[in-house]
């Protein structure tokens, strides 16, 4: 039965959910990714299509931007579409030193300013974090060690092009413009304009890796829902230097992101 927010009956959905922030990255993603993408969903311009992968069935919805909108998607592909897996497919700002842009964060951990999830359980501070099993094949897939926080391993060498070998040579293109892989944590803001110097460097002390707008909504609604989430951004721009793509490229970049999250898809 169609909801508030998603206009399709459960059968329309698959239980592997992509999630993007941007609508017109899921459509990009439906068009240059899956086979035979059908829209399944429109309402609000938060697009939702269904497709195939490598023969399984894959389904990319917009999650929009911010906490309770995210919260409200992943909730009812959770609750009402029989979601099993929902990964996000986003940017984030880099904060840490050693993040460049068109690098990829896995996030193992989101940290937040949003009461959001506070009340959640009383008196607790919950940690919002991935499914392991996601996690742990999406770090595997990116060439991420158990010992290395990070991998400078390049796209031509990595293990997820066998899962995408048969790509186009547009989206080779576009996922050779890719960077090393992080596996940490990520801070999960209400706000993206703010001045908060202090709290920005007293999080990369305390090894925050990126700063974005959803996960931790994601990572509380799955464990909520008995649902498993996973984040995985591409950089954006940087806290501490000018450099930034441009509207269009956040649409845009995203292969090496989708590449791991089909690639930990596959491993379920
Ligand atoms: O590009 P997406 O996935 O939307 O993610 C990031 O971009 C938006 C802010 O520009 C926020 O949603 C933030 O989390
Ligand atoms: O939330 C976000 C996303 C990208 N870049 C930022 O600085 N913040």
């Amino acid at each position: 039965m169609p909801t508030p927010h998603i206009d399709a009956e459960p059968e329309d959905l698959a239980p592997d959910v992509l999630m993007p922030g941007d609508p017109r990255r899921a459509t990009r993603i439906a068009e240059t990714v899956l086979e035979d993408a059908k829209l399944v969903t429109e309402v609000r311009g938060i697009v939702g299509y269904t497709g195939t992968f490598d023969g399984r069935p894959v389904s990319v919805l917009a999650s929009g931007m911010g906490m309770p909108s995210m919260a409200i998607y992943a909730t009812e592909l959770f609750r009402f579409f029989g979601a099993r897996r929902v990964i996000r497919i986003g940017t984030a700002g880099g904060m840490a030193p050693q993040l460049k842009v068109g690098d990829v964060v896995i996030a193992s951990a989101a940290h937040t300013d949003s009461a959001m999830t506070t009340g959640l359980v009383p008196g607790v501070t919950l940690s919002h974090a991935p499914n392991y099993a996601l996690l742990s094949a999406a770090a595997t897939a990116a060439g991420v060690g158990p010992h290395q926080s990070a991998t400078t391993q390049r796209p031509g060498a990595s293990p997820v092009g066998d899962e995408t070998r048969q790509v186009s040579q547009q989206r080779r293109r576009r996922r050779a413009r890719s960077g090393a892989v992080h596996v940490g944590p990520v801070f999960t803001s209400d706000l993206f304009y703010a001045e908060r110097q202090g709290t920005i460097d007293a999080l990369v002390r305390h090894g925050t890796l990126a700063v974005e707008m959803e996960a931790a909504a994601l990572y509380a609604t799955a464990a909520a829902e008995g649902g498993q989430a996973l984040a995985v951004c591409t950089i954006s721009d940087l806290l501490f230097s000018e450099e930034s793509l441009t509207a269009g490229q956040r649409e845009s970049l995203f292969d090496r992101s989708v590449a791991l999250a089909l690639a930990a898809f596959a491993t379920g």
